[in-house]
């Protein structure tokens, strides 16, 4: 089982490994130098909600899970789809797009 656990930026404690054994007969056991985790090193991407009175239609986007082959079956039933957020700051509070925010660093 693979389950990634975040260790944050700021965070100066030990790392720790949460390990379960789902085998209900077999022990495991470990010993010193095993390897039992990896460690990714990843960018974290920092971004700034701005809030947008409607998200632009965009071409070719179903709606979540519809390319997994039920979009017969959400079809008809909102009437809207899953779409980008492009920005803007036209009023409302509706919806909110993500934008990058690497600009400012
Ligand atoms: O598998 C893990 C997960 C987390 N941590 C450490 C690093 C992380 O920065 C800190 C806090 O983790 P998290 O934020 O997931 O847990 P929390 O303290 O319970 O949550 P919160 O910060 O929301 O209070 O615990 C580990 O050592 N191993």
């Amino acid at each position: 089982m693979n389950a990634p656990g975040t260790v944050d930026a700021g965070y100066r404690g030990e790392i720790k490994v949460i390990v379960v054994n789902l085998d209900p007969r077999e022990t495991v056991r470990f010993e010193r130098f095993d390897r039992i985790a990896q460690l990714v090193v990843q960018q974290v991407e920092r971004v700034r909600f701005v809030s947008v009175a409607e998200l632009p239609l965009g071409p070719g986007r179903g709606g979540f899970g519809s390319t997994g082959g039920h979009a017969a079956v959400d079809e008809g039933k909102s009437g809207t789809s899953v779409q980008a957020a492009t920005g803007g700051t036209a009023g409302g509070n509706r919806y909110a797009s993500v934008v990058s925010d690497r600009e400012g660093q």
